[in-house]
């Protein structure tokens, strides 16, 4: 039974029963479920990880998730963890958007991975993934063992049904879905596309606030988690599983979305970007982009992140005796970047709705040589409006290695670099 709907809050517990009196009360395990269903956890921390990292969640569903055939290979080979197989050199690289797809391809067919790094094993990196599609998933269900999925639409909305309810997303929304839960994605518009991150590392989490205080960035009451939504289907589908960097299938003779009701903090969840709150300078300079953190996912150093999500809405630029857009700049971080809507404030040209790019550890990048002409002479007597736009960042500690098919992709710019030629040498010492 589809019932839609959600509940508010970023990591919250909590209870969700699409028939009442499905939850057990002030128990877990009940030696009998209500309704003849089966008690199953999952989770998703350590046991023993301290409360406040803590995630787990009890599904009560008609067949327990052990209930399929034997995994076998599944060929996808756009789809994997093999980054840095071409040589990964520190040029700055960019894309234009991947084609849509001529012949029928659901959301996991349409997968192709553009970069990464660490792995599964580790604990520790991505794995950036883009999709075009054009078919729904039938008879088809797909988890990822190896990271959470942070999943960017760029064009047409994403129908997800999940075994904890079902999530429906358009461009400049966002979803994630957790590690281990299974998921089936439909296309309400047909051929669509966008962008994934698959986290191999701890949970994607809200920043600390820090001299902001209580309220900015991306507010907790934002973040949507769906209700319990169930279906019992028999038939014989498919369930499709990346397990420690390779793709596997195996035959199952039910919908694995069979969960009537379920509580726990760990589910999957939305958020529109457009209610973020973005704070930036009032008086003079640019800050640095971590002030448009959405989601990050720390690693065990301190303030570095295993990966951020950082986005660049509209926005007002009032700073005075300022160069407005992003500064030149080299990092020890490295980004990825992709386009959602609109026009990126750093690229004049080039940078396309669907298209990425990738700046790697301390590779020099900045504004075009367009843009800074622009900047460099704008009035700023008064404020810069950046409106209808929503460009994305992707960045990790890590070198983002490309993979070889985005490497040697026919659809990469290879002229990138001269975006930057046309800067004038204007320098003028005192005689
Ligand atoms: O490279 C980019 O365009 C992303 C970026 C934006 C910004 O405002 C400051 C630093 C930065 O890396
Ligand atoms: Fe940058």
């Amino acid at each position: 039974m589809t019932t839609t709907g959600y509940m508010s809050g970023f990591g919250n517990e909590f209870a969700t029963e699409a028939i009442p009196g499905t939850l057990p009360v002030g128990r877990n395990s009940p030696q009998k479920v209500a309704h003849g269903l089966y008690a199953e956890q999952l989770t998703g921390s350590a046991f023993t990880a301290p409360r406040g990292e803590n995630r787990r969640s009890w599904l009560y569903r008609i067949r327990p998730a052990a209930m399929h055939g034997t995994f076998a290979p599944f060929a996808q080979p756009r789809f994997h963890d093999r980054f840095g197989e071409a040589p990964v050199s520190p040029d700055q690289m960019r894309w234009n958007p991947l084609p849509t797809p001529e012949a029928p391809k659901d959301f996991v067919e349409g997968l192709y991975t553009i970069a990464g790094n660490g792995g599964s094993d580790a604990h520790a990196g991505v794995g950036i993934h883009l999709y075009a599609a054009n078919t729904a998933m039938r008879g088809r269900y797909f988890y990822s063992a190896d990271g959470e999925l942070l999943i960017v639409p760029q064009q047409g909305r994403l129908h997800i049904a999940t075994e904890l309810g079902v999530l429906d997303v358009e461009p400049q929304e966002i979803a994630v879905i957790p590690r281990g839960v299974r998921f089936r994605v439909e296309l309400p518009d047909g051929a669509s596309r966008g962008y994934v991150c698959e986290n191999f590392g701890a949970m994607l989490r809200l920043p600390g606030l820090g001299p902001i205080g209580s309220n900015g960035l991306a507010n907790p009451r934002d973040f949507l988690t769906p209700v319990a939504a169930w279906e019992d289907l028999d038939g014989g589908f498919e369930l499709i599983a990346k397990f420690n960097g390779h793709l596997w299938h195996a035959p199952i003779e039910h919908s694995p979305l069979d969960v009537v009701g379920w509580h726990g903090n760990y589910a999957p969840y939305k958020y529109d970007l457009r209610r973020f709150n973005t704070i930036g300078s009032i008086s003079f300079d640019h800050p640095d982009p971590s002030i448009f953190t959405v989601l990050t996912a720390p690693s065990d150093t301190p303030g570095t992140a295993n990966m951020d999500f950082a986005i660049f809405p509209p926005r007002w630029l009032v700073q005075q005796d300022t160069f407005r857009p992003p500064w030149f700049h080299r990092n020890v971080a490295s980004e990825f970047m992709g386009l959602i809507h609109g026009v990126y404030d750093a690229k004049a040209e080039g940078f396309a709705p669907g298209g990425c790019s990738l700046h790697n550890c301390m590779s020099g990048h900045g504004p075009d040589a367009a843009t800074f002409e622009k900047a460099s002479s704008a009035d700023l007597s008064k404020p810069d409006v950046i409106a209808d736009t929503m460009a994305f960042m992707f960045e990790t500690r890590a070198v983002l290695k490309p993979t070889r098919q985005a490497v040697e992709a026919a659809h990469r710019q290879r002229d990138y670099q001269a975006c930057w030629a046309g800067l004038q040498k204007h320098f003028a010492p005192p005689r």
